[in-house]
């Protein structure tokens, strides 16, 4: 499969081969997948997987085809979006929030201001790293909305980080992608500000 996200997926998730995986981890770690506690946790894990990987069957060209004719060419900044994903290095989440901003332009388009969080979780719900993740969501809103420019700022907590490995909770890992007009030093500064601002530390 492409790096960059390619059509969305066709098949359904195969839950009974992510069973059939999940129990050989099981007897791997030296468990026993038959003890009545682990008896569901195959078939729980799957369909955990399938919620995790929602996005990979999502078209983000179908969400944003929703759009408005409101005639407004400021900023419009939609901040604090939750989020959940999954690290494709080790499969363990990494969670924050995302601000979405774009300057809508004659030519483009204004879409509801739900999709802007939806289109965040279309990319969120797939293997991922935060960079990429970052980077879609604003290459997306470039192609589908054909704003003046748009930006995408990304806060997120990884658990591998924390949890695990180098064991640091807390670390917060900032990550920015910034097209067109906002790429103006002034422009920009003023979005990072109105998405930056107020946040708890
Ligand atoms: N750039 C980037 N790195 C990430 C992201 N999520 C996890 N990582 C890093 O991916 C790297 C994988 O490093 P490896 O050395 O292959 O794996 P590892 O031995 O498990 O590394 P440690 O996590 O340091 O124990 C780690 O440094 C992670 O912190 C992400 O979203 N972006
Ligand atoms: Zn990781």
């Amino acid at each position: 499969m492409p790096e960059h996200p390619g059509p969305p997926l066709t098949e359904p998730v195969d839950l009974p081969r992510i069973e059939a995986a999940v129990r050989e981890i099981l007897l791997a770690v030296g468990e026993d997948p038959e003890r009545e506690g682990l008896k569901g946790t195959p078939a729980r894990v799957a369909r955990a997987y399938e919620e995790a990987f929602l996005g990979l069957r999502e078209d983000p060209a179908e969400l944003m085809s929703t759009t408005f004719d409101i005639g407004h060419e400021e900023l419009v900044l939609v901040r604090d979006v939750p989020f959940y994903s999954t690290c494709e290095h080790h499969l363990v989440p990494f969670f924050g929030h995302a601000h979405i901003g774009y300057i809508p332009s004659p030519e483009g388009r204004v879409t509801g201001l739900s999709k802007l969080a939806r289109l965040v979780d279309i990319f969120a719900k797939r293997p991922q790293v935060q960079e990429q993740l970052t980077t879609q969501v604003v290459d997306a809103l470039v192609q589908h909305l054909t704003p003046g420019g748009a930006m995408v700022v990304v806060e997120a907590e990884h658990l591998c980080m924390s949890m695990r490995g180098v064991s640091k909770p807390g670390a917060r890992t900032i990550t920015s992608a910034v097209r067109g007009q906002l790429r103006d030093p002034a422009t920009r500064a003023e979005a990072m500000s109105l998405m930056l601002h107020g946040r708890p530390r």
